[in-house]
């Protein structure tokens, strides 16, 4: 008796960990049951004919911040989801903060999942929070599934009595005993905050507030001292730690070195930090404003150089949107201008291009830093981030021949800007498939916005 497929992606280059294979991908019930030449086609089996196309593993993207509850008038699950569907992402995940409340209880995370439940198009992992007064919700919030918890060391911004706040040294260095203990994963926004906020105040005293002076004020040393010190505390304390958009070849080496001696760290890069540098902020504005800030064309070489080595872990897009208002109005200054970038429906094609049809790298190289890296440092493996028997069928279907110029009708993000806005992409995502679904073409756009589901896996934890 033949295999009845529900769906065969036929004749694509099908994207492996190691290798690129000529296959056919059959699935059944949102699973990968097969990968060969030629697989029977019933009459009820749907074909996608994927001739000259990659069929890549979805994207993983571990650092997306959509603003619900109450700020979905920044970004929402519903268009953020959109968007990643778009770019070709399966799974993401939330970040704890820029929603009111933020994610730092359980109380939180019943309305985070609430507001997320029957809006994505795409799966999804939710992180929780770790914030000065906290640490007696960690249990609560590893126990209610979040994948992890995320600290910010310096002032994550934002306004309000109960916002994101950034720790003390104290309340880290409990946190990460306490979530140790609960075999957790800390993800760290790593810049000091005696460093930026005494450069911040110098520069605002000083009137100085161009693109130039922002990025003065978050120097890499502020990335790199705070490298370190996290990483002095993971070494006492046992707690795995991953370090989010990193900026800098040199905390990338200082993260790999402590792997080395044998701590279970991790650092994530965007694509931001490898597209664009300094003189995109200066002539693009506030739009490409994001903290650690966008580096010299030298710290961006020296970036590619480790990431060309294996040195980096994973690429997370850390789409911080907001509403355009807050990027471009009348009179804002660069320095007053919200600190985050809207990238994340570009990921996939940004690495592409640049990576592979630029730069040369190996697609597989590239496709492990998007989708099976992060499987793994975040315990999805078994479900996700390649293209392997059993797995869910979370695929992505890339034209590496179809070039065109992002636009802003091309953006389903709820705000239509971004720094990426007019530049040329040698490559598009042709089709997204998440569990078997398809959810996004390049024809008809996205064509399931809600079959997604919260992963309440916890990171890196059978
Ligand atoms: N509140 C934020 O969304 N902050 C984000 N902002 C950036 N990266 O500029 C972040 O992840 O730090
Ligand atoms: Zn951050
Ligand atoms: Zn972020």
């Amino acid at each position: 008796m033949k295999d009845m497929y529900e769906l065969v992606i036929k004749n694509g280059n099908v994207v492996l960990p190691d290798e690129v294979l000529g296959l056919d991908v059959g699935v059944i019930a949102g699973k990968i049951v097969a990968l060969g030449e030629q697989l029977h086609i019933s009459p009820d089996t749907k074909v996608i004919d994927a001739t000259g196309l990659y069929v890549l593993p979805g994207m993983i993207d571990m650092h997306v911040h959509f603003n619900e509850p109450n700020f979905g008038h920044w970004e929402g699950f519903r268009s953020g989801s959109a968007a990643l569907a778009a770019g070709g992402c399966t799974t993401y995940a939330d970040m704890p903060l820029n929603g009111n409340p933020p994610t730092v209880n359980k109380a939180a995370l019943i309305l985070k999942a609430e507001a997320a439940a029957g809006n994505s198009a795409v799966d999804y992992v939710l992180w929780g929070g770790l914030v000065p007064g906290n640490l007696e919700d960690l249990k609560e919030l590893s126990a209610a599934g979040v994948t992890g918890f995320k600290a910010f060391l310096s002032n994550p911004g934002g306004e309000g009595e109960g916002r994101f706040r950034e720790v003390d040294d104290d309340t880290l260095y409990q946190g990460m005993k306490k979530i140790a203990s609960l075999g957790g994963i800390l993800a760290l926004h790593a810049e000091s905050e005696d460093i930026t906020a005494a450069l911040s105040a110098d520069a605002l005293r000083n009137g100085l507030n161009s693109a130039r002076d922002f990025a003065a004020t978050r120097p890499p040393e502020a990335e790199w001292e705070a490298v370190a010190r996290a990483l002095l505390y993971s070494e006492r304390t046992g707690c795995r730690l991953h370090f989010v958009h990193i900026s800098t070849a040199a905390a990338i080496g200082m993260i790999y070195d402590a792997k080395q001696r044998g701590l279970d760290v991790s650092a994530e890069t965007c694509p931001h930090y490898l597209i664009l540098n300094e003189t995109h902020m200066e002539d693009l504005g506030p739009v490409a404003k994001c903290a650690p800030p966008l580096r010299s064309v030298e710290e961006q070489e020296k970036l590619w150089e480790v990431l060309a080595q294996g040195k980096i872990d994973l690429i997370a897009s850390d789409h911080s949107p907001c509403p355009t208002e807050l990027k471009v109005a009348h009179g804002l200054s660069f320095a007053e201008a919200w600190g985050g970038i809207s990238g994340a429906q570009s990921s996939l094609e940004l690495m592409f291009h640049e990576g592979v049809n630029v730069r040369g790298l190996p697609i597989t190289l590239i496709s492990q830093l998007l989708s099976g890296l992060p499987a793994k440092r975040f315990g999805l493996q078994d479900r996700k981030g390649s293209i392997a028997l059993g797995l869910d069928a979370d695929l992505v279907l890339l034209n590496p021949q179809h070039s065109y110029t992002l636009a802003a009708e091309d953006l389903k993000y709820r705000h239509k800007h971004s720094p990426y806005m007019g530049m040329t992409l040698s490559c598009k995502v042709a089709a997204t498939i998440c569990r078997g679904t398809v959810v996004y073409t390049a024809e008809d756009g996205v064509v399931s916005a809600d079959s997604g589901q919260w992963l309440q896996v916890r990171g890196g934890i059978k």
